[in-house]
């Protein structure tokens, strides 16, 4: 029996696990907008903004694993463009649908509002195109299930975002109904000659080698290669570190776990051993500026044994087609023990430092302000870093197994974690989600807040006000690092209107801090904002290091053409 293409949509999204689908409407795609509504698996989640409606998915993702979002043409998904690229650098299927013009405008060579007032609509697709795995048209129903199917079964296969856009009179056009969910969710299929190929050859590398470590990157997660990762670093018994991009995808009480490697701003000497060790076996890593330090900490490949979300490679070899976890497990099955870089790390392991209380009269620190946010962590809890300092007193926490962390450090935009945590928290009700943001990234994307109040969604947000830019300063300072104070606590309880229970608090002392933690735990109906009023020089020693090397790598001179 024939269906809409709406319905179609609709019946996809609820098929491959999304409860939840996070909209701004537009009168591109409010017939859509009803036939989603119509599906009683889907409930839909209003944002304030499309940057934020696209960063909210983004967060969903994180949790569910998939995302969509729905919006408008042309004003609409140029902000949702900016929460897909954040998907398409993290690595996250978000499938973004906009609504677009009716089919018989370009043909009656009509000039349309929400566009840049050319008489040709495809602007928006070819952009698409250019940060989705794939980008589809459903100009013509009969050929709709085709695209639909396909752009979906790419998105959830390489894990990256795509793109489907629905003329405003093709929602309710009729077409086929959906066929099996399995032909589309079609998982990367390991070639076994490729793997056997593979885990002969690096066998044989690895053993070649005195001392080799461990290295885990954050596709592990996309991967779902987290139990394989384990399973392989117990089989071999070696030193284990983390990408900061990769904290809490290795247990941190682990015997084996070493720190967070990050070249100089490492945590628990983890330079010190993966620097030492002759052979370092990277899984699922991303090596950017940021996570090498401003290229400082990236071994020589001579150095690296690369398993990637869908490949191998180590000196003179390179093999595909094979799936990340299925690697991991195959070398788990016949690698040996070679415990040598755990032997030389217990040597040097440091004592985790304890931060003395502060007195509750003194005035608030940094140092202070991570110990009592450290205190809170436990194995139900989510904690999400913003770009800033927030990065580094965040991968400085030690996490109690089962503990999560989330940052942004591939696209990086300041501001995500405020959408991308109530998205999360729509994905992962069950979880207790701790934010920490700086005050410049809260400007960015504040209105948010008001989500968390719609759904009565209890974040607890640290909001480390330094007075500007600080993560910027210690990269290239200038006045543009400046930004104007708001009155952050009064702010989000304005979004209460007559009938929400956000609770904002200004702190400046320990004890000031210690008692807005108390009446932040048992505000279950709402959010609450702790705002940390902090000097902007009391950073993490981390952050200076880092944005020296940063600073150095962005200034190198340009080369001499030849
Ligand atoms: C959308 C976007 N625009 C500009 C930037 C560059 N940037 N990166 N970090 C910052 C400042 C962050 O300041 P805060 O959030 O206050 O964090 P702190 O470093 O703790 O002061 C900027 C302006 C960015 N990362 N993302
Ligand atoms: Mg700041």
């Amino acid at each position: 029996m024939a269906t809409t293409i709406g319905s179609y949509i609709a019946t996809r999204l609820a098929q491959i696990g999304i409860k939840n689908h996070f909209v701004v409407p537009g009168d591109y795609n409010l017939v859509l907008l009803d036939k989603l509504q119509e599906n009683p698996n889907l409930q839909e989640v209003n944002c304030s903004n499309e940057l934020n409606c696209s960063f909210a998915a983004e967060g969903y993702a994180r949790a569910k694993g998939i995302a969509a979002v729905i919006v408008t043409f042309s004003v609409g998904a140029f902000s949702a463009f900016d929460g897909i690229g954040s998907a398409y650098g993290e690595n996250l299927p978000v499938i973004l649908i906009s609504g677009s013009p009716n089919t018989n405008d370009e043909g009656d060579h009509h000039l349309l509002h929400h566009t840049i007032g050319t008489h040709s609509f495809d602007y928006q697709y070819e952009m698409a195109q250019r940060i989705t795995c794939a980008a589809v048209q459903l100009k013509n129903a009969e050929d709709a299930p085709r695209l639909i199917d396909y752009a979906i079964r790419e998105s959830l296969t390489q894990k990256k975002p795509c793109y489907i856009e629905v003329p405003t009179n093709m929602s309710s056009a009729s077409c086929a109904p959906p066929g099996p969910i399995e032909a589309v969710l079609c998982p990367l299929e390991t070639n076994p000659k490729a793997l056997e190929a593979a885990v002969t050859s690096s066998i044989k590398f690895i053993e070649s080698r005195l001392k080799p470590t461990l290295l885990a990157g954050p596709k592990l997660k996309c991967a779902g290669a987290e139990q394989a990762f384990i399973r392989l670093a117990e089989a071999l018994g070696c030193a284990v570190a983390v990408l900061p991009a990769a904290k809490s995808l290795f247990p941190e009480d682990h015997p084996q776990f070493c720190g967070v490697y990050w070249g100089q701003v490492s945590t628990k000497k983890a330079d010190a051993i993966i620097e030492w060790s002759d052979l370092t076996i990277c899984a699922g890593c991303v090596f950017t500026d940021y996570s090498t330090t401003g290229w400082t900490s990236l071994q020589s490949s001579a150095h690296r044994l690369e398993a990637g979300f869908d490949d191998v490679k180590f000196s003179g070899h390179y093999f595909d087609q094979i799936a990340l976890s299925d690697f991991l497990n195959a070398l788990a099955d016949r690698i040996s023990t070679n415990d040598k870089s755990l032997i030389e790390y217990n040597r040097l392991r440091p004592t985790s430092p304890t931060i003395e209380a502060a007195r509750p009269t003194a005035p608030i620190t940094r140092k202070e302000m991570v110990r009592q946010i450290h205190k809170l962590i436990t194995s139900e809890t989510t904690l999400f870093a913003e770009t800033g300092d927030s990065w580094f007193n965040g991968i400085q926490m030690d996490l109690t197994r089962g503990a999560c962390f989330e940052i942004e450090m591939q696209w990086g935009h300041i501001g995500w974690s405020i959408p991308a945590c109530v998205g999360y928290a729509v994905g992962a009700p069950e979880r207790k989600i701790i934010t920490m943001v700086g005050d410049g990234s809260f400007q960015m994307t504040a209105q948010e807040v008001s989500l968390m109040v719609r759904l009565k969604k209890p974040i607890i947000i640290f909001l480390i006000n330094n007075f500007g830019y600080t993560i910027e300063v210690e990269i290239h300072d200038g006045p543009y690092n400046n930004i104007k104070n708001w009155n952050y606590a009064a702010l989000v309880e304005a979004f209460n209107a007559n009938d929400g229970k956000a609770k904002g608090f200004q702190v400046r002392t320990a004890g000031e801090l210690a008692d807005a933690i108390e009446k932040a735990n048992s505000n279950v109906e709402g959010p609450t904002l702790i705002e940390i009023q902090i000097n902007r020089d009391d950073c993490t020693n981390e952050l200076i290091t880092w944005g020296h090397f940063v600073a150095l790598a962005n200034g190198r001179p340009p080369r001499l053409s030849s």
